[in-house]
Order: structure tokens, then C-alpha cells, then sequence
């Protein structure tokens, strides 16, 4: 497996790779890596010759400082699983190699990024747009990997792609969840052990909606039930609740008309922000 810190030697063994392969898989990361990215890696390396994981804590897509500071970093133990599962290169950039100068570029969304995530963390997915677009243009990858977990971040990455004419295929991977049901995320190496056994609220909570829903409940009804549900722990706070086309991310009133309609929910458990969604 190979490691690159810098661009220009990353993009000298892709391009002498790139003669003899078919295709490049990319898998970006923030690193601090669970089954989830895992199962990222191994859809990559299923269709492509070549993989390659990013790992990098962008801090254009903070708009917390202290989020930023306190985000898991454990660079050696992500680099030996990475060797494990025979992931090809790894490319992890300090700030400075990714952010040579200031960058002034901003990107709008329109109604994608005015909601949910967008609207909680103003900017967020601005740095989201600009990292993945300079990824995908040091890489020139032919496919590349984001999770489920993450759909407005994946909406917001397939108008990038269609908007930019970015010539490579986007692939959704499902989420992976702990045997209870906790989406896998990074963030919850942050719980202590009282607060991991709370944040499955979350999933309850969809799992509730979820039947809720399908047995023709008001959805303004629904919200409050899930309210009441997280809320009942007083360490934990909710965000929102939403329920969306998952095809072009409107919000919906009700289940009726959408052809796959995804809730997703938000929330904090002490200071640490948790994000889940799933289909109806
Ligand atoms: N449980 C999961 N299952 C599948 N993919 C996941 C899961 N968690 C994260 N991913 C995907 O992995 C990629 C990298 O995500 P990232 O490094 O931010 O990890 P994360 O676990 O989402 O961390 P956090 O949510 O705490 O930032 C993203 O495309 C994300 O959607
Ligand atoms: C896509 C991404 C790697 C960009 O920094 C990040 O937002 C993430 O890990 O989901
Ligand atoms: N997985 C989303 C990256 C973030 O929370 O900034």
C-alpha cells in the first residue's frame, strides 16, 4: 500500500497506474475509520483496479471550531486497517498541501444546502463542495464512494458532479450500524459509555417513525412523538426531524406522491452532534 502526504507524488503513480488499469475507485474520508468505511473500500475495490482513501479533516466544512479541534484523529490505527483490507493508496494531506492559498470560492446549493445540515452548520457543505471537488481533481477518479449516512452530503455531491460535469460515477453505500442499531460514525468515539447506550435513541426514534408514518400518521404529529422520545433524557437535544423525496431532497408534509421518501434526524447527545436517516 502506498502513502502519499503530498499531491504532485500522488498524481505521478496515477498517472503511470492509469496506462495499465481500467478504472480508479475513491473513497473520501475524515479518517478515525469504522466498519462503515470499510464497507466503502470493499464496494471500491469490487469494481475497480486501483483504490484510493482519502483522509483528511477539512476544516472548510467546520462551523464549529471546537467540532474541528475534538474530531477523532487515529491516523496509524486507520492506516493499518487500510493495509489489511489491501486498500491500494492512501493520500493524506496536511491543511497546507490541500490549502496552498485562501480559497475564495463559495458554493451555493440553492434549496439543498438551505436544509437540514446546510441550515444548522451555515458553510458546511460550501467546504464539503470544495474539498471533494479538489479530491476528484487530484484523483480523476473513474468511480467514487460516499455513505448513506451522509444523503443530503450525497445529494449535494451528485448536483457537483452533474453541475461540473466531473467525469466519474457516484456510488451510495447503505449504512453500517453496531448490532443495536447506532449508525457507525466516527463522532461516536467521542461517547463516553453512558451516552453510547443513549445515542441509540436516534435510530429508535426513525425505527418508531418509520411504522408510524407507513400507518398514515400526520407527520406533524410524528415530530412531536419523536420529540418526546429523544428529548425524555435530558443530555439529549434534537435537532430536526425531516422528511424528504430522497430523489431531490424537497421536504415533504406527508408520505403521499414521493417515490422514495427518506426521514432524517439530527441531534446532540452532551456535546457531541449525531446525524442517522433512512427510508420509509
Ligand atoms: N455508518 C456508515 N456506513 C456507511 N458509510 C458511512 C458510515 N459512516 C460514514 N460513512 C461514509 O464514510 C465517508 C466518510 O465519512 P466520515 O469520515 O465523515 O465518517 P463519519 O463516520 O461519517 O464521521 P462523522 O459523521 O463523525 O463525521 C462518507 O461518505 C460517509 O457517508
Ligand atoms: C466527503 C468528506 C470526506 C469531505 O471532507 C466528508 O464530508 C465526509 O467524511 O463525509
Ligand atoms: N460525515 C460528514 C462530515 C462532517 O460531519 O463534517
Amino acid at each position: 500500500m502506498e502513502i502519499f502526504n503530498e499531491i504532485a507524488p500522488l498524481k505521478a503513480f496515477l498517472k503511470a497506474k492509469k496506462q495499465a488499469l481500467n478504472s480508479i475507485g475513491l473513497v473520501p474520508t475524515m479518517g478515525a475509520l469504522h466498519s462503515g468505511h470499510i464497507s466503502l473500500i470493499e464496494a471500491s475495490k469490487a469494481e475497480n483496479d486501483l483504490t484510493v482513501c482519502s483522509i483528511f479533516v477539512n476544516p472548510a466544512q467546520f462551523n464549529n471550531p471546537n467540532d474541528l479541534q475534538r474530531y477523532p484523529r487515529t491516523l496509524d490505527k486507520d492506516t493499518l486497517l487500510l493495509k489489511k483490507v489491501e486498500c491500494d493508496a492512501i493520500f493524506c494531506p496536511d491543511s497546507t498541501e490541500m490549502y496552498r492559498h485562501q480559497p475564495l470560492i463559495k458554493f451555493d446549493f440553492g434549496h439543498l444546502d438551505k436544509i437540514m445540515e446546510g441550515k444548522f452548520r451555515p458553510g458546511h457543505f460550501s467546504g464539503v463542495a470544495l474539498v471533494v471537488s479538489k479530491l476528484f481533481n487530484i484523483v480523476e477518479p473513474h468511480h467514487a464512494y460516499f455513505g448513506q449516512k451522509d444523503w443530503q452530503q450525497y445529494s449535494i455531491i451528485r448536483q457537483l458532479v452533474d453541475d461540473l460535469n466531473f467525469n466519474l460515477i457516484l456510488h451510495s453505500v447503505p449504512t453500517s450500524r453496531e448490532p443495536d442499531g447506532l449508525a457507525m460514525s466516527s463522532r461516536n468515539l467521542r461517547l463516553n459509555e453512558s451516552q453510547r447506550q443513549k445515542a441509540i435513541v436516534f435510530f429508535e426514534a426513525l425505527t418508531f417513525a418509520k411504522r408510524a408514518l407507513n400507518d398514515g400518521a400526520p407527520l406533524v404529529q410524528v415530530q412531536q412523538k419523536v420529540m418526546q422520545l429523544v428529548e425524555k433524557d435530558a443530555e439529549i437535544k434534537l435537532e430536526y426531524f425531516e422528511l424528504a423525496d430522497s430523489k431531490n431532497l424537497n421536504l415533504l408534509e406527508n408520505v403521499k406522491g414521493a417515490s422514495q421518501p427518506i426521514m432524517c434526524i439530527a441531534g446532540f447527545v452532551g456535546e457531541i452532534r449525531l446525524i442517522d436517516n433512512m427510508f420509509l
